[in-house]
């Protein structure tokens, strides 16, 4: 994609997040009744007073299919901000499904694998998210380490404001390591939940997060997911008596209903809908030696 529509995009969503609230608010994540939704301007479904709270302000769109979209979400401000995420969706979708037919490649599968797994009419969601300046970076984070709620996530990071941070794993409790600022034209794809499910854990979703500083930063990252009546379990062809399936099959839709709820209280989904297969189950044996 060129850089004068990735700086664009990234310009436009800026320019939203400064419009005085009242504006934002007109596309606010609330139903008629007032009602928290996920999809709008806002903030995270918040549940409990204990709860991890972020900061930071996001725009949560629908953008595929794209008869799905709820245009009163979509800002009418800055006027070309509609048109910019319509046409970086396009270009996000390529990378997504580059890189979807890369991951079958390297697994042996033909390159259709995983897109066919996601269906023509899958999911697609944009996120927009603002982390203000923050007065106590020691304190509080931009956002909660959680992994996402995708096959992929194709992520346009802020140009020059680095605070997002990956999971090394341990031994011990694992180190977190900070993704560096990108070249203007670089996107970064990240593996989801839903493709660790699918892969049998040969792929694994990485646990991240955001730091806070004292500069704002925005990204814009839009979450590929299959069709939502679409089976999600282990690709048969990655099961096998040494290797048996880590997870249960489910649908897609509950998968992706069940992460909003994981999310608030910052656990995995795929901890929080309980689908891993546990060691009982398979008789002991080597899945004790499976990825966690
Ligand atoms: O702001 C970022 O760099 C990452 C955001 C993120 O991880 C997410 O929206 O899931
Ligand atoms: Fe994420």
């Amino acid at each position: 994609m060129p850089v004068s529509l990735l700086d664009g995009i990234r310009d436009a969503g800026l320019e939203f997040f400064h419009l005085p609230a009242a504006e934002k608010l007109k596309h606010a994540n609330r139903d008629d009744a007032g009602e928290f939704q996920p999809e709008g301007y806002g903030i995270d479904r918040v549940d409990t007073d204990g709860q991890v709270l972020d900061w930071c302000d996001r725009l949560y769109l629908t953008v595929q299919p794209e008869e799905e979209r709820r245009m009163q979400f979509w800002p009418a401000r800055p006027a070309s901000l509609v048109g910019l995420l319509h046409e970086y969706a396009l270009g996000s979708e390529q990378v997504a499904r580059r890189v979807l037919r890369a991951m079958a490649r390297v697994l042996g599968f033909g390159e259709g694998f995983f897109l066919g797994h996601v269906g023509e009419k899958g999911g697609t969601y944009a996120r927009f998210t603002y982390y203000p300046p923050c007065p106590r970076p020691d304190l509080v984070y931009g956002l909660k380490p959680h992994t996402d709620n995708s096959v992929v996530t194709v992520l346009l990071l802020d140009r020059d404001v680095g605070g997002l941070q990956v999971l090394l794993r341990g031994p011990g409790p694992g180190r977190w390591v900070d993704v560096p600022v990108l070249a203007r034209d670089e996107l970064l794809v990240v593996v989801g939940e839903e493709m660790e499910i699918m892969s049998n854990a040969v792929f694994r979703a990485p646990t991240h997060r955001v730091v806070t500083s004292g500069r704002e930063r925005m990204s814009l990252v839009l979450f590929y997911q299959p069709e939502p009546h679409k089976d999600l379990q282990p690709a048969e062809e990655l099961v096998s008596e040494d290797r048996p399936a880590i997870y249960r099959r489910l649908k897609a839709k509950t998968f992706g209903d069940g992460f909003w709820d994981a999310f608030a209280l910052g656990e995995r989904t795929i901890d929080f809908l309980n689908i891993k297969v546990d060691d009982k189950e398979h008789g002991g044996g080597l899945v004790t030696s499976a990825p966690a």
